[in-house]
């Protein structure tokens, strides 16, 4: 008798299975037909294409150039268009419908309030407009049988001098939508100790935040973003691998600044596809998330830019299903990984973990034992 459990899930079951997002980006985000939209409505002409199947081509191959710094170029376009309260609360809402169409249970959704006052919104009304947009998208999402909750996390451009004056949004914020705080752009030059009044100010009103680091610039950014700047997450920290040594015989050597990463259980935004496209590594099978997963660090599974990569976490999965032959177990752990790894109270993730994701898991764990197959048929002749 061999055993019907069935190791490998089927895209449909990845798709239902219930999946928690810490690393995703609002302006990265966005439906192609939304963005040719939206460009007609705000009188922004400055699209490459026009036709929504066509843009969503051009933002996956201009995004695929192996820099991190062309990849960013790409987000004119959709800040562009990101600039009225209208197309603010759209975006968001789209946003939490499409995640929660895609599985997503808990997402934590990140965006720069600074690059959306090109038209005259203050700081305040870009934080009001997404906030009614992840309501509104919760809202829709539950019309359609689909449970989801969505938290906003503020960014701060590291090129940019406003990190202190975002923290502080984010920490008025609290409670009310924003559930943290972070730093992206480009990596080299522009070190996390720029900006380190913001994360001291967090700190010190004990609020959270992550920061990219360790994605096109390695250990140094990693190390910083942890010991000069107290980070709680590492967006990215992908490149920690350069600090653990693989030998011929598969053994395996942590150095100082990994041990730390995993003894203090420092959780990783890891973003397969984002990486391939960024040239941070060659292939899903040669992504460090299998090394990190085999290592028991606090690994999760993320988008980064789901428009610029043509992804979603169904499609994260299901090349890592494929990569590494994971099974709906191995989902489960990435999955509770993320959720503890939130930042929302301990109590409300607890909760999430016991009666929302471990649950899904058994259910479609479970699906095989009510399968009908040949030998539950009652026909001697498929006994074989
Ligand atoms: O992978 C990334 N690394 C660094 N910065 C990023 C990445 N993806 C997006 N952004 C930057 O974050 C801003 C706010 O969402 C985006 O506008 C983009 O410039
Ligand atoms: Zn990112």
């Amino acid at each position: 008798m061999t055993s019907q459990i069935q190791n490998t899930p089927s895209s449909e079951q990845i798709r239902r299975a219930p999946k928690v997002l810490l690393h995703d980006h609002l302006d990265g985000g966005l439906r192609p037909g939304t963005i040719v939209e939206l460009a007609q409505e705000t009188g922004y002409s400055g699209l490459p294409e026009t036709d929504p199947d066509k843009l969503g081509v051009w933002f996956r191959e201009a995004a695929d150039s192996g820099s991190l710094e062309r990849y960013l170029e790409t987000f004119a376009h959709t800040c562009a268009v990101m600039q009225t309260r209208e197309a603010l609360v759209r975006v968001a809402a789209e946003c939490a419908e499409d995640l929660a169409e895609d599985g997503v249970v808990y997402a934590e959704v990140r965006y720069a309030p600074e690059q959306h006052l090109e038209t005259g919104l203050t700081l305040e009304e870009v934080v009001e407009a997404v906030n009614e947009g992840f309501r509104e998208g919760e809202r829709r999402a539950r019309d359609n049988g689909h449970r989801i909750r969505v938290g906003a996390l503020l960014t701060a451009m590291r090129h940019a001098a406003r990190a202190l004056e975002i923290a502080e949004l984010a920490n008025r914020y609290r409670d009310l939508g924003v559930v943290g705080f972070d730093i992206a752009g480009a990596e080299a030059g522009f070190p996390p100790t720029r900006h380190l009044d913001a994360f001291e100010y967090l700190k010190r009103e004990n609020n959270h935040f992550t920061i990219h680091a360790g994605e096109a610039f390695g250990l140094p950014s990693i190390w910083q973003a942890l010991q000069w700047c107290g980070a709680d997450r590492l967006g990215h920290g992908v490149r920690i691998i350069d600090d653990i040594q693989v030998a011929a015989d598969g053994s395996v050597k942590l150095g100082r600044l990994a041990s730390y990463v995993r003894d203090k259980r420092v959780p990783l935004e890891l973003c397969p596809s984002s990486n391939l496209q960024t040239g941070a590594a060659d292939s899903y099978a040669e992504h460090p998330i299998g090394l990190l997963r085999r290592l028991h660090f606090r690994a999760t599974v993320n988008t980064d830019n789901r428009l610029m990569s043509g992804t979603s976490m169904s499609r994260e999965f299901e090349h890592l299903v494929e990569a590494f032959g994971y099974s709906l177990d191995d989902m489960q752990w990435f999955s509770v990984n993320a959720m503890k790894s939130a930042f929302i109270p301990f109590d409300e993730r607890l909760a999430m973990i016991n009666d929302v994701i471990k649950p899904g898991y058994a259910e479609l764990k479970s699906e095989w034992l009510f399968q009908q197959t040949a030998s539950t048929s009652g026909s001697l002749r498929e006994q074989g």
